[in-house]
């Protein structure tokens, strides 16, 4: 089966750090019990209560290199510094069983996603302004005022990415923005089983059956 072939559903939600991605996947996933998230690899070290195959497989430079050279990822990037991967083992099993996936990754990582899976579904999250950017990263507590900066820095050039996602949601108020991510992802379910001949294909699409 070809990647563009797989059955389930491919979700890539990206936005600058701190604009609240992470945050809003974990209530969608707490949500929809169909969808499951691809836990990546990075280079970067562990954060608070950050856990080694919850958060991130942590590891360390040599080997995330061996896992490129082996072709491991279906997609890498250097991102704030550090090297972050979606390996194929995280998400190619789920898809092909049929199961919605969603990823959590950067502007760099979604577009050569969407060269793999035409059909994932590029959503892009922005904050509602730049002060509340920075606030949101300063009140997490989790990066010292350098991470800050350079984050703040690379959120200009990660803005103006959006245009190439399928989906902008503006995340202000929570609960709006999650609302929004809800329909983006029950919209795309309704689309595939429309495309469906088969009646119990659809009823399982839509979970019905
Ligand atoms: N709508 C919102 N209003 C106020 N605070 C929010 C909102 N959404 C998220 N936050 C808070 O903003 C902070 C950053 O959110 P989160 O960690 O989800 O961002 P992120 O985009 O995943 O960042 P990173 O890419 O660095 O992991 C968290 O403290 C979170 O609780
Ligand atoms: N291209 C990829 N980007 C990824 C992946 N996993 C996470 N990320 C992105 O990195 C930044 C920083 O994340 P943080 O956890 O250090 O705050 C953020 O934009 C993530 O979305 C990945 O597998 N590939």
């Amino acid at each position: 089966m070809r990647p563009e072939d797989t059955p389930g559903n491919l979700f890539v939600v990206a936005a600058p750090s701190g604009a609240g991605k992470s945050s809003l996947v974990k209530a969608l996933l707490e949500l929809d019990s169909r969808l499951a998230v691809s836990v990546s690899h990075t280079t970067r070290k562990a954060r608070g209560q950050e856990q080694h195959g919850r958060e991130y497989w942590f590891i360390d430079e040599a080997e995330f290199r061996g896992m490129i050279d082996r072709g491991d990822f279906f997609e890498w990037a250097q991102v704030h510094g550090n090297l972050y991967g979606t390996s194929r083992s995280a998400i190619e099993a789920r898809l092909e069983r049929g199961e919605d996936v969603v990823l959590e990754i950067d502007w760099q990582g979604a577009l050569q996603i969407k060269k793999i899976f035409p059909h994932a579904v590029l959503i892009f999250i922005l904050p509602p302004s730049w002060t509340e950017l920075e606030q949101r990263l300063r009140r997490r507590g989790e990066d010292d005022a350098a991470t800050i900066e350079v984050r703040m820095a690379n959120a200009r050039e990660e803005v103006a990415q959006a245009r190439h996602f399928d989906f902008v949601i503006i995340n202000s108020l929570f609960e709006t923005a999650l609302f929004d991510l809800k329909t983006v992802v029950h919209s795309q379910r309704l689309k595939y089983a429309a495309q469906l001949r088969n009646r119990s294909q659809v009823f399982a699409a839509l979970d019905l059956s």
